[in-house]
């Protein structure tokens, strides 16, 4: 029957094309309604549908596969690594086809010249490749099409004259085309649509006698030259006394702020009142003969007395304790860990603050000093002003923020691979962090992403209860049911989530903390493979110009970060390599390598091919 060569023809496929993500095609399971990515015509009698988007595809197209379903409509194999030319050997056969999307692959060579065999079409999206060659004039005999993608290849020559009324989006940006936008294709924004190419868009700005419905070809320039006109005597002075009436504003409002920020200074207590209930209780003055451990290299002079004397305010409270903000009487501000629910004795929390201790990496937020008594236990560390990376992505206070722009966020995520990756050679190669996630996350100097708190999940605290457990769902690895069951795979998992995160600039973490844990994984994976990748990313990114490709890098590292099975993640070195390869071409930004990770092997992963011969990587 069809339906049984279909599925044939599909174990032919994915048995002869390698990829890095597994897919549940077991012969024992229906492959109309059980198997990932396929739909089936009503009926269950034809393969209608094939989305492996994100799979990790790599070589050309096997031969003899696809083109055996001839009852394929829709066709999205973007996102993979897939090479070789055009495979019309194998979409040629394919003639019902109406949606056919081959986008961010490196495919290469002429696009077929003869694309009336497809007269179904209605989606073309070949962008992100490596074609060459011309547009061919055959897609203007696709009268369904409404909707062509050809950007960012390589793609040259003149714009044929496309008549497709029914055509409502076109993108080809970034290739090297050249002449005139015909008529045709006017319609089409041309700052968008026909963006980093040779081409002049609109005829008419050229010609002497401008005419017709088109959009006005430059307003700005006249507008400046209005703007350039002498300014008349009554301007001036209106100009003179709002500019006196701005800065006195600006001085009321600055006094007022200044008083703001005593009055909250005067609301603080001290830290000792928020350490102890009673004051002849636990933390006071060290009394059962503990003092405030610094480690080695720190380079604070306070003591416990000047710690309890600051003035304290919550940051915040987290699975483990409580967090303080403490300024000191010299205006140093450092941060307190106050700890609830330690589940050793001293010795051991000595040696695990002691093994903490001793990281020096710049991607690892110092553990400077700590504090062990029967009622309380401390943590110390400097204090980020700029808060952490959840709140800077996800914050309410925009103003005195910095811009988490595309080159920020790719910094944070290859300091914190870095840092998680020095963590886990600690301890001969078994220290785990166990809690990665954006509020956990901070940035360094050079405003690359620096890991904190770590050490504390795996044996020194009791299990958090559900609350807890939940608040830290959104990062957690599947395989983690029991918070202290965390490993290096899980924190390699938690990673992926934080990539995903600096992606799409969503969270995780429900902000309402009701039951309902958004799932930022499936649901990038859902988009990934169903829909229109580009989707995914955050809108904030969308105004910085040629980084799709560099996005569309970090998501294929998240999305091997987030695979089900544990042994199948890259490891954390790996990671590190892949990330600081997005940005291999550019040697400006590239980052000062500290990276204590060491004992590097190749990925096993093929996320990139080392050899890389597409243009694309030039751009
Ligand atoms: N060194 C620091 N500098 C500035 N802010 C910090 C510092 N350490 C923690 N914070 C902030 O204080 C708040 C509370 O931190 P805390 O670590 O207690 O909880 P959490 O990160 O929300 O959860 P968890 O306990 O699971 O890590 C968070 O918003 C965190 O970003």
């Amino acid at each position: 029957s069809p339906i049984f060569e279909d599925k044939q023809a599909l174990i032919d496929f994915v048995n002869n094309f390698s990829h890095t993500r597994p897919l549940n095609w077991s012969e024992g399971l229906n492959v109309c309604d059980g198997w990932e990515g396929v739909s089936c015509s009503d009926d269950g009698s034809r393969v209608m549908a094939v989305r492996l988007g994100g799979v990790g595809f790599s070589g050309p197209i096997p031969a003899n596969t696809l083109s055996r379903l001839s009852g394929l409509q829709f066709l999205s194999l973007s996102l993979n690594n897939i090479s070789g030319s055009f495979p019309y050997d194998e979409l040629g056969k394919l003639g019902n086809l109406s949606v056919l999307q081959l986008d961010f692959n490196r495919l290469s060579g002429a696009l077929p010249s003869n694309f009336s065999i497809w007269s179904n079409l209605t989606v073309i999206d070949l962008s992100h490749n490596g074609f060459n060659g011309s547009i061919p004039s055959s897609i203007s005999n696709l009268t369904r099409l409404t909707s062509l993608n050809l950007a960012n290849n390589s793609l040259s020559g003149e714009i044929p004259d496309l008549q497709l009324p029914n055509l409502r989006q076109l993108n080809l940006a970034n290739n090297s085309l050249t002449g005139i936008v015909p008529k045709s294709l006017q319609r089409f924004p041309a700052s968008t649509t026909f963006y980093g190419n040779n081409v002049s868009a609109f005829l008419h700005v050229h010609s002497p006698s401008p005419s017709g419905p088109s959009p006005s070809p430059s307003p700005s320039p006249r507008r400046s030259s209005k703007r350039g006109r002498k300014l008349g005597g009554h301007a001036l002075m209106g100009i003179i006394i709002g500019a006196c009436v701005a800065a006195i504003l600006g001085i009321l409002l600055l006094l007022l702020l200044l008083m703001l920020c005593c009055w909250k200074r005067n609301g603080k207590t001290v830290l000792s009142r928020k350490l102890v209930r009673t004051p002849e209780k636990g933390v006071s003055r060290g009394r059962d003969g503990t003092k405030l451990v610094f480690l080695d290299g720190c380079c604070y002079s306070f003591d416990l007395e000047d710690l309890l004397r600051a003035s304290a305010e919550v940051l915040g409270k987290g699975t483990f304790g409580t967090t303080y903000k403490a300024v000191l009487e010299d205006v140093t501000s450092v941060v307190v860990k106050r700890l609830k629910e330690v589940n050793v004795g001293r010795r051991e929390f000595e040696q695990q603050m002691e093994l903490v201790g001793r990281i020096r990496h710049e991607n690892v937020v110092e553990l400077r000093a700590f504090y062990y008594s029967k009622d309380e236990k401390l943590m110390i560390y400097d204090y980020y002003t700029q808060g952490s990376v959840s709140a800077l992505l996800h914050g309410r206070q925009v103003e005195s923020r910095i811009t988490l722009d595309w080159d920020t966020r790719l910094k944070i995520a290859i300091g914190a691979a870095r840092g998680i990756a020095c963590i886990h050679t600690q301890n001969g190669g078994k220290l785990v962090h166990g809690n990665i996630k954006a509020s956990n996350i901070f940035l360094n100097p050079a405003n690359y992403g620096c890991v904190s708190d770590l050490g504390l999940t795996t044996t020194l605290m009791n299990p958090p209860g559900v609350r807890q457990i939940s608040r830290v769902a959104g990062y957690r690895a599947p395989e983690v049911v029991d918070a202290r069951k965390t490993s290096q795979q899980s924190d390699v998992y938690s990673l992926g989530v934080l990539l995903l995160e600096l992606l799409t600039g969503k969270s995780p973490v429900n902000a309402t903390g009701s039951d309902e844990v958004v799932n930022l994984v499936r649901w990038v994976q859902s988009v990934v493979r169903e829909e229109w990748t580009a989707e995914v990313f955050d809108v904030e990114l969308m105004r910085y110009p040629n980084i799709e490709e560099e996005m569309v890098e970090m998501l294929q590292i998240a999305l091997a970060c987030v695979v089900r099975m544990p042994e199948q993640r890259p490891k954390m070195s790996d990671v590190v390599k892949m990330l600081e390869e997005i940005r291999r071409l550019e040697a400006g930004i590239h980052p000062h390598s500290t990276s204590k990770s060491g004992g590097s092997t190749p990925s096993p992963l093929a996320i990139k091919p080392q050899s890389s011969s597409s243009p694309k990587a030039e751009r």
